[in-house]
């Protein structure tokens, strides 16, 4: 997929890595210059954006007593000589970065005990890369006190930064500026750092170890009809879903299916007449016999858990075609591993917390990364773990992430929507990883096209699928 490029993200120790491997210019204090520098220019920004000025405004550090309070000082002492009333508060003052205090004092900057109420703007240098745990005491009762946005130096102190561990207490950011490379955190704990802007400071960090697809990706990616296609090019998704009792997740996750490209859709099962009421393009068959073939199966939501269920998902499982598992499917594989542990086909599994709790043994519990990541590995499977940050995980430890940045798709159906998009991805040739992150990219902006500020049902989401697929293109 093309420009501009996929979002990438690191762990600390890797940052740690291309900062040394710059030599010189990390002994010689350049890179946390080059830094506060950008830091600076952040807090500059910003003050004009709300102030209409630089000139006059008052800003706040709240400092630690590592490199990240460093930061933080140096660029109180730029920013004070651009003419604002910076104060420093020393969460531990024997530790303070030595150099960054001399710096900022000798511009005129003021060390004081608490956070001024005439501060506009709080800059977070307590702890960066180094972070572990909750704000300490100190600085948790300096953050009780802020009333103003917060610019958060590397990442918000109190978040981990290579889980995104949102620790309680800790900062909330506004926008969190970090050096070089983003963070893991800064995919994973998006509300807490607010906005984020990148400084160049001349590190190249390698392999990234969780990546994001901008709008441009997906819009690049999503498969579109050509003059040479056919019903058949686009793929054939086959969807079982839905049962008697539950005909709506058949309706819905065909509604998903429909709506995300123009391939085929089949539909097995026994809401057959219901799906194509609402759906007549959906060529319907009232069992995998006569089905005919596809080249993606979606397999499991409202589709049951009994003995027949577990026989078509060992059957689905059995063929060679891409699979994606959600929902009832899930449940019945949380009994049967052994089904996509031995299976040698692209398999999504696309579980919300409870179904990932009883596939996996344990619920995903904070560190959501390392858990995703153990139970792709554990299944051989590529695994969407559902949520505001959705996180899709190859076996192999690669991830892509996307954040919803709205709450709208919390709604019954909205996960049987999410997997007919999916499956009509997977079916269109998509790795399962692309799609599953893809789909969750249109579905959240569905979403939020659909609500346009107020509560909406899947059907709705399921209808703003089209809409959704034309922004990200308008976006090219
Ligand atoms: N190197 C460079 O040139 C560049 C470096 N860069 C900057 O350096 C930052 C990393 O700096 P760093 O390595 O000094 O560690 P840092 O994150 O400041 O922690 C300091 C100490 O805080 C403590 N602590 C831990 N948890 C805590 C908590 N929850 N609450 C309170 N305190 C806590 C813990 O010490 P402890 O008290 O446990 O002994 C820890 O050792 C990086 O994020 C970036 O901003 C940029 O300038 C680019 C160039
Ligand atoms: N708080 C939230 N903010 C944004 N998206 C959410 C939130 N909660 C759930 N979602 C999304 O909504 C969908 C819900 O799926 P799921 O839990 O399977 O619902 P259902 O089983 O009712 O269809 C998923 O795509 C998930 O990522
Ligand atoms: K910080």
């Amino acid at each position: 997929m093309g420009h501009p490029p996929i979002k990438r993200y690191f762990a600390a120790e890797q940052i740690r890595v291309a900062e040394e491997a710059t030599g010189r210019l990390l002994a010689d204090g350049v890179l946390m210059r080059r830094a506060a520098s950008g830091l600076a220019g952040a807090v500059a920004a910003e003050l004009r954006s709300r102030h209409g000025a630089v000139y006059g405004r008052a800003v706040t550090l709240v400092i630690g007593s590592g490199d990240n309070g460093g930061d933080a000082l140096f660029a109180g002492a730029v920013l004070r000589r651009r003419g604002v009333a910076v104060s420093a508060v020393l969460t531990a003052p024997d530790r303070a970065h030595a150099a960054g205090l001399a710096a900022f004092r000798s511009a005129g900057g003021r060390v004081v005990d608490g956070v001024p109420d005439t501060a506009e703007l709080v800059v977070d240098g307590v702890v960066g890369l180094r972070g572990t745990g909750p704000l300490r005491e100190a600085a948790a009762a300096v953050f009780a006190q802020v009333r103003v946005p917060v610019v958060a130096v590397d990442v918000p102190s109190g978040v981990d930064a290579d889980t995104g561990v949102v620790h309680d207490p800790s900062v909330r950011a506004e926008i969190t500026v970090t050096f070089g490379a983003r963070r893991i955190a800064h995919a994973l704990a998006p509300a807490a750092c607010g906005r984020v802007e990148v400084v160049d400071i001349g590190i190249d960090a390698d392999g990234a170890r969780v990546e994001m697809l901008s709008d441009r990706d997906v819009a690049e990616g999503w498969p579109l009809p050509g003059p040479a296609s056919t019903k058949y090019t686009q793929g054939v998704v086959g969807v079982i879903a839905g049962s008697d009792r539950y005909p709506g997740a058949g309706i819905l996750c065909s509604a998903g299916a429909v709506a995300a490209t123009s391939g085929m859709v089949r539909y097995v099962g026994s809401a057959a007449a219901t799906v194509v009421d609402h759906f007549p393009e959906v060529v319907v068959a009232p069992d995998l016999d006569g089905a005919g073939r596809v080249q993606a199966w979606v397999v499991g939501p409202g589709a049951g858990t009994d003995d027949a269920a577990l026989e078509l998902l060992r059957r689905v499982l059995a063929t060679d075609v891409p699979v994606l598992v959600d929902a009832d499917g899930l449940t019945v594989l949380a009994h049967h591993p052994e089904l996509v542990v031995e299976r040698h086909h692209p398999t999504l599994l696309t579980p919300h917390d409870g179904e990932f709790e009883r596939l996996a043994g344990r619920s995903p519990g904070h560190d959501r990364l390392s858990a995703v990541r153990g139970l792709a590995s554990a299944l051989g499977a590529t695994v969407l773990l559902k949520g505001k940050v959705t996180l899709v995980a190859d076996p192999g430890g690669e991830v892509l992430v996307n954040d919803a940045g709205n709450s709208w798709a919390a709604t019954a159906g909205a996960g049987d929507v999410l997997s007919g998009i999916a499956g009509a991805l997977l079916a269109a040739g998509l790795s399962p990883r692309v799609a599953g992150a893809a789909a969750a990219r249109v579905h959240a902006l569905a979403a939020d096209l659909a609500a346009d500020g107020a509560p909406i049902g899947a059907s709705e989401l399921a209808r703003a699928v089209r809409p959704a697929v034309r922004s990200l293109r308008a976006v090219r």
